[in-house]
C-alpha cells in the first residue's frame, strides 16, 4: 500500500499520480485533500507520515506548491525520511542512498508527466544499504537526542 496526500497546491498531481499509480497496480491511500479548497499542508504531511511510521502504507507521497512545506513538516515525524526531488537522478537517489520512505514533489513546480517520471524512478530503485545504512543510522541516533 502507498498512501498519497497533498494540500491545494499539490491536488491536481495528486490525482494525475494516482492515475500513474493505478496503471502500476499499485493500491493507493488517498489521504486528502479532495477539493481545491485552501488548506494546511502540515495537517496532511502528518496524515501521510503516521501512515507510514504505523506501518499502514509502505511508502507515501506527499505534494504542496513547492513540496518545501510538506517535507518539513514530515520529516518532523521521527523514523519519516521525506525527500523532496525536481529531477530522475534526485529521485533515485532518495532511495539508492536514502531509503527514503516518503517522495515529496512541488505540484506548481512539476508537470504531470516529470512527476510520474519521478515517482517511477524512486519506486524502481533499491536501497544499497552498506555505508548508506550507517548514515541512517545516525539519523536516528539524532531523532533519538532531540526528538523526545
Ligand atoms: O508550503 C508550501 C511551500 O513550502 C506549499 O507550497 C503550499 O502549497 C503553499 O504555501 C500554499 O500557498 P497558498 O498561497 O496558500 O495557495
Amino acid at each position: 500500500m502507498l498512501v498519497i496526500g497533498s494540500d491545494h497546491g499539490g491536488l491536481n498531481l495528486k490525482t494525475a499520480l494516482i492515475s500513474y499509480l493505478g496503471r502500476r497496480g499499485i493500491e493507493v491511500h488517498d489521504a486528502g485533500t479532495n477539493n481545491d479548497a485552501s488548506v494546511d499542508y502540515p495537517t496532511y504531511g502528518l496524515k501521510v507520515a503516521e501512515e507510514v511510521i504505523s506501518g499502514e502504507s509502505e511508502l507515501g507521497v506527499l505534494i504542496c506548491g513547492t513540496g518545501i512545506g510538506m517535507s518539513i513538516a514530515a520529516n518532523k515525524i521521527p523514523g519519516i525520511r521525506a525527500a523532496l526531488v525536481t529531477d530522475v537522478f534526485m529521485a533515485r537517489m532518495a532511495k539508492e542512498h536514502n531509503n527514503a520512505n516518503i517522495l515529496v514533489l512541488g505540484g506548481r513546480v512539476l508537470d504531470e508527466q516529470k512527476a510520474c517520471d519521478l515517482v517511477g524512478a524512486w519506486l524502481d530503485a533499491t536501497f544499497e544499504g552498506g555505508r548508506h545504512q550507517g548514515r541512517l543510522d545516525l539519523i536516528t541516533e539524532i531523532e533519538k537526542n532531540y526528538c523526545k
